[in-house]
C-alpha cells in the first residue's frame, strides 16, 4: 500500500511542479463536482420527504436544487477532464525524458550489457503510459476520496450500523489490488519471454537478418521459435488473469452482500419508525452511488497501483544508473597536451555476468604522439582495450593512467571529450549530414563549416558531393532521406569522430571494414593524416585495430593481444625479426596474397 500512495504522490507531485496551473483548475473543477453526488441523494431525501408530508413548495424547491446539483455533478467533472487530461499529456511525455535518461544515465555501459537492465528498460517504457492513466486516476481519486467521506458522516449520523456499508465497499478495492499484483508479478516473470519475442520480431523485419533468413530458408524455423515463446507468455498471463478475476469477483461479491443488508436494514427501521421514506431513498440512493463510486474507485485504483510500479521501476533505474556512474570527488581531465603517453598498469577486465576475462593483467605504454597497431585474432580483446581506455567501462583491476592522470579519479565525460573514436560496430544516425556527423562535437553541431572539414578529414568530400548539402537527409530511419552504403555510413562514421579536433586519443576500429581496397586506402590514409595532425597538434596517441598488415607495418608501435593478455609489442621490423606471433600472422597473410 505504501508503494501506491507513494507512487501516487510522486506523480503528483510532478504534475503539480510541471503545471500548476491546470492542477489547480482540475482539481477545483473536480472537488465540486465529485461532491455533488452525495448532496444529489440528500436533495432527493428531502424531496420525497416533502412530498410524504404533502408540503409541494418545498418539494418543487428540493426538485430544483437537485436539478441543480444533478447539473454541477455533469458539468464540472467534464470541464474538469479537459484540464488533467492535458496534464498528464505533459507529465507523459516529461516521464519518456526521465526514462530516457536513466537508460542513458550510467557513465559506463556495463548496465546496457545487462539483458535485465534492458528488460526493465522495457517494462518501465510500457508503465509510461499507464503512468499517464495514473495522472488521469489520480486526481479523481483523490476528489473520489472526498465524495466517499461526505457520504459515510451522512450514513453514520442515519445509523452507525450504516457505516458498515463503506467498510464493506472497501473489499473490492483491497481484492482488486491483490488482483492488480497478480498480474503485475506475471508481468515481470515474463519480461524475459516478451524480450526474446520483440528480438524475433526485430530478426525477421530487419532488412540485414532477411536476406540470410531466406537464402537459408529458416523463416519457418524462427516463426515456430516465436510461436513457441507466444504460446509460454499466453499460458502465463493467461493463468493470471483467471486468478486475477476470481479475485476480483470475490470482493464485489461481498460487497454486493452489504448492499442488500443496508437497504433491508434501513427498510426495517422505517417500518419501525426510526427512518422517514426519505431516508430509504437516501440509503438506496447513497449504497448505489457508493457501488458506482467503488467500481470507479477499483478501476482508478488499478490505474494509480499499476503506475505506482512504474514509478518504482523508473526510480530503481534512475537509481541505478547514478550509482554505476563516476564518483562525485572525480576531477576534471586538464590535460591539455600530451607529453608522456597512455599507460595500461596491471589491467584486467570482465564483462558483467561473464566469467571470461576479456583482458588479462596488461601493462603497455603508448608514447605520446605515436600510432599504434592493436593486432590479435577474433575475440583476441582488441575492441574491449578500446572500450576501457575510452572510459566506456572502468577496468575490474589495475590503472590507466593518462599523462600520469588515473582515469578512476578522472570525470569520465571530461576525459571521453578529449578522445575520438569509430567503433566498428559504429551508430549510423538518420538525421541530416549535418547532424550526423555534427553530433560528434556537440558545440559545432550546427556550424556548416565544421562539418564539411570533419568531412574533408574523412576523405568523405565526394560523398558530401554526393550527398548535395549537409541540411539533406541521410537514411530511411524516419523520413525519405539518401540511402547510402555500409562504406559511406563508415566514412560519416569517421566524420563524426574527427568533428573533435583536438582528440588526445585517437581509436579506431577496424578501419577497412564494409569497404571497398581502394576505399579502405583512402580512409587509412586519411586516419594516418588524421593521426599526424593529432600527434603534431596535442601529442595524441592513435589507436587503430585492423587486420590488414599492409596498414599495420605503418605503425610506429604494434601491439599483439592474445586471450586478453597483450603476447607481444614493437616495431613490425622488430616483430617480424623475433619470429613470434605477428611474424606468424603477417608471413600468413604476405602468403594469401602472393599465392
Ligand atoms: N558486451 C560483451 N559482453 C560480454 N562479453 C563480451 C562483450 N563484448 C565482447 N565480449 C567478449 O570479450 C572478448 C573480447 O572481445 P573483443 O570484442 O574485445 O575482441 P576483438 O579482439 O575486438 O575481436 P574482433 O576482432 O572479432 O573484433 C570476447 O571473448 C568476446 O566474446
Amino acid at each position: 500500500m505504501n508503494n501506491t500512495w507513494f507512487g501516487l504522490r510522486w506523480l503528483l507531485r510532478l504534475a503539480w511542479r510541471l503545471d500548476r496551473r491546470r492542477f489547480v483548475i482540475g482539481m477545483g473543477l473536480l472537488l465540486p463536482g465529485a461532491l455533488a453526488t452525495p448532496a444529489v441523494a440528500l436533495a432527493l431525501k428531502k424531496l420525497v420527504d416533502a412530498v410524504v408530508v404533502d408540503a409541494p413548495g418545498e418539494a418543487a424547491a428540493w426538485g430544483a436544487v437537485a436539478a441543480v446539483v444533478l447539473l454541477c455533478e455533469l458539468m464540472l467533472g467534464h470541464f474538469a477532464h479537459l484540464y488533467y487530461f492535458e496534464l498528464a499529456e505533459i507529465t507523459d511525455q516529461r516521464l519518456h525524458r526521465e526514462l530516457l535518461r536513466a537508460a542513458n544515465g550510467s557513465d559506463w555501459l556495463e548496465l546496457g550489457d545487462d539483458p535485465s537492465f534492458g528488460d526493465r528498460v522495457d517494462l518501465v517504457r510500457q508503465d509510461v503510459q499507464r503512468m499517464r492513466a495514473g495522472i488521469i486516476g489520480g486526481l479523481p481519486m483523490a476528489a473520489l476520496a472526498a465524495q466517499l467521506a461526505v457520504t459515510a458522516v451522512v450514513l453514520g449520523v442515519l445509523s452507525p450500523l450504516l457505516l458498515l456499508l463503506p467498510v464493506v465497499a472497501v473489499l473490492p478495492v483491497v481484492f482488486g489490488r491483490r488482483a492488480e499484483h497478480l498480474l503485475e508479478s506475471a508481468r515481470e516473470r515474463t519480461a524475459p519471454v516478451t524480450r526474446t519475442i520483440r528480438h524475433y520480431r526485430r530478426l525477421m523485419v530487419d532488412p540485414r537478418s532477411q536476406q540470410e533468413i531466406r537464402l537459408m530458408g529458416n523463416a519457418r524455423y524462427l516463426l515456430g521459435k516465436q510461436a513457441e515463446l507466444l504460446a509460454t507468455y499466453q499460458r502465463t498471463m493467461n493463468a493470471a488473469q483467471w486468478r486475477s478475476t476470481a479475485l476480483r469477483l470475490a470482493g464485489q461479491l461481498a460487497f454486493a452482500l452489504g448492499y442488500v443488508g443496508s437497504v433491508l436494514y434501513v427498510y426495517q427501521l422505517a417500518r419501525r419508525g426510526e427512518a422517514t421514506v426519505g431516508d430509504v431513498i437516501l440509503v438506496v440512493t447513497l449504497a448505489t452511488q457508493i457501488a458506482t463510486q467503488m467500481a470507479a474507485g477499483l478501476d482508478l485504483f488499478g490505474d494509480v497501483y499499476a503506475s505506482a510500479s512504474g514509478v518504482r521501476r523508473l526510480l530503481q533505474l534512475r537509481d541505478e544508473s547514478r550509482q554505476r556512474s563516476g564518483g562525485s570527488g572525480a576531477t576534471p581531465f586538464a590535460v591539455e597536451r600530451m607529453t608522456d603517453g597512455i599507460r595500461f598498469d596491471n589491467v584486467s577486465f570482465a564483462y558483467a555476468g561473464s566469467d571470461r576475462t576479456a583482458l588479462r593483467d596488461v601493462d603497455l605504454y603508448l608514447p605520446a604522439g605515436t600510432c599504434v597497431a592493436l593486432v590479435g585474432e577474433n575475440g583476441a580483446g582488441k575492441s574491449t582495450l578500446i572500450k576501457v581506455l575510452t572510459g566506456l567501462y572502468p577496468p575490474t583491476a589495475g590503472r590507466v593512467l593518462v599523462d600520469g592522470v588515473d582515469l578512476a579519479a578522472t570525470e569520465v565525460t571530461s576525459w571521453r571529450r578529449r578522445t575520438a573514436t569509430l567503433f566498428q560496430d559504429f551508430a549510423r544516425i538518420d538525421l541530416t549530414l549535418q547532424h550526423s556527423v555534427g553530433v560528434g562535437h556537440l558545440p559545432d553541431v550546427d556550424s556548416r563549416e565544421a562539418v564539411t572539414a570533419a568531412m574533408h578529414r574523412a576523405r568523405a568530400t565526394a560523398l558530401l558531393e554526393r550527398i548535395g548539402d549537409t541540411g539533406a537527409l541521410i537514411g530511411s530511419g524516419y523520413g525519405d532521406g539518401t540511402e547510402l552504403s555500409g562504406g559511406q555510413w563508415q566514412r560519416v562514421g569517421f566524420a563524426r569522430a574527427v568533428m573533435r579536433t583536438e582528440p588526445m586519443l585517437l581509436s579506431l576500429d577496424e578501419p577497412g571494414h564494409s569497404l571497398d581496397a581502394l576505399a579502405e586506402q583512402q580512409v587509412c590514409d586519411a586516419y594516418q593524416a588524421t593521426a599526424r595532425e593529432v600527434a603534431a597538434r596535442v601529442g595524441g596517441v592513435t589507436l587503430f585495430v585492423t587486420h590488414r598488415m599492409s596498414t599495420v607495418r605503418l605503425a610506429d608501435l604494434i601491439v599483439v593481444l592474445d586471450g586478453g593478455r597483450v603476447v607481444e609489442r614493437g616495431t613490425h621490423d622488430e616483430l617480424v625479426a623475433a619470429g613470434g606471433r605477428y611474424a606468424e600472422l603477417f608471413h600468413l597473410q604476405s602468403r594469401a596474397y602472393t599465392e
